[in-house]
């Protein structure tokens, strides 16, 4: 089988780590474009065309563009942007939400990649929603401690100049006018009436994220227990390839007490976590920003629609 993969964008952050992944891979073959005219659209046009794959690692503006560029009915195409994360002509990216789910990825020609916070809220929530633990008008809380690469090339030459100010060198909570681009999808495809109130803060190393949902557990219905949110979770991603929940409150996790949120960097990993006392607990998701919240994930997507081995050039 041979697969020929246009990568727009390949000089950006997640085009860089998807071209990184692809390029040792015996079945892909990447289709080039000419340096000097990677932002031309007819050079963009014949390149998309030209693909069995075409990954879209711009800006929303720049794949709304591309996206309308593609002409051939077989290209399949994987924005990793947030354009096209609640349209429902797209299929959302997240296999491990459900038979569903996976099954349009399977068979979409069009295919929303994640947003890394949005992504690591679902995989928390979206089994607790399914399995009516939390009902479906709750208003959830969550905030997510993300490294700096989240924030694309402009963002890491600020954090990575010799002469950054000070006041990077502590986290920086943001989005504080409580509209983060990640609300849609949070809500929609966790099956919420409300979007939840999101933190972000980003923190002064490259890679890696956290998010923490607290729980009120006698805010729900039902006798909820630390327990029986651990046991909703593991039932849902029994036998998921990338998912993996680690014992309930689980100390070795921890490093003295302390979450450390990059240990799931260069994999395509996600870490669902349960900790609890008493009538309060958190569910806390980590991923790589840049594996399973960005190109990890869209080359998953393309396994699994080509039909090959899903963790195919990927680390668990
Ligand atoms: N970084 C992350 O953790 C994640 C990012 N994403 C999403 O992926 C997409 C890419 O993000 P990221 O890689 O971080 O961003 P970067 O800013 O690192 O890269 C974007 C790339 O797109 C190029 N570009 C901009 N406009 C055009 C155009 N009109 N035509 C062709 N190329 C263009 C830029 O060119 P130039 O090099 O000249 O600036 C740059 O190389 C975004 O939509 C982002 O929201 C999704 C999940 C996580
Ligand atoms: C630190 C930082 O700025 N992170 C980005 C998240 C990047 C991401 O998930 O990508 P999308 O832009 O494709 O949604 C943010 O919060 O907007």
């Amino acid at each position: 089988m041979s697969v020929k993969v246009f990568v727009d964008g390949s000089e950006g952050t997640t085009g860089l780590q998807i071209h990184e992944r692809l390029v040792s891979r015996p079945e892909v073959e990447l289709v080039p474009i000419e340096p000097a005219l990677r932002k031309d659209p007819a050079a963009r046009a014949d390149c998309l065309n030209a693909a069995d794959v075409a990954f879209l690692c711009l800006p929303d503006v720049a794949a709304r563009e591309s996206a309308a560029l593609v002409t051939n009915p077989d290209t399949i195409v994987i924005d990793a942007s947030t354009a096209h994360r609640t349209d429902p002509a797209w299929s959302y990216g997240l296999p491990e939400l459900g038979v569903e789910y996976r099954r349009r990825i399977e068979t979409a020609n069009r295919i929303a990649n994640i947003g890394c916070h949005a992504g690591a809220f679902l995989l928390g929530v979206a089994p607790l929603v399914q399995s009516g633990i939390v009902p479906v008008d709750t208003r959830l809380s969550c905030f997510s401690i993300t490294g700096y690469s989240g924030g694309g090339k402009s963002m890491i030459a600020d954090y990575e100049a010799t002469d950054r100010p000070a006041t990077l060198l502590s986290p920086r909570p943001y989005a504080l006018g409580l509209a983060h681009k990640h609300l849609p999808e949070m809500r929609q495809h966790a099956g919420l009436t409300h979007a939840p109130l999101f933190n972000p803060v980003v923190g002064p190393f490259r890679q890696g994220l956290a998010v923490t949902i607290p729980l009120a557990l006698r805010a729900l219905p039902g006798n909820v227990s630390p327990a029986s949110l651990h046991a909703a979770l593991s039932e849902a991603y029994a036998g998921a390839t990338f998912v993996r929940v680690c014992p309930l409150g689980d100390d070795a996790n921890l490093d003295g007490g302390f979450l450390d949120a990059q240990a799931c960097n260069g994999t395509n990993r996600a870490d669902v976590m349960v900790f609890g006392h008493d009538e309060q607990a958190v569910v806390i998701v980590r991923i790589d920003n840049l594996g399973k919240g960005a190109s990890g994930s869209a080359i998953q997507c393309m396994n699994l629609r080509l039909g090959l081995a899903e963790s195919a050039g990927l680390t668990v």
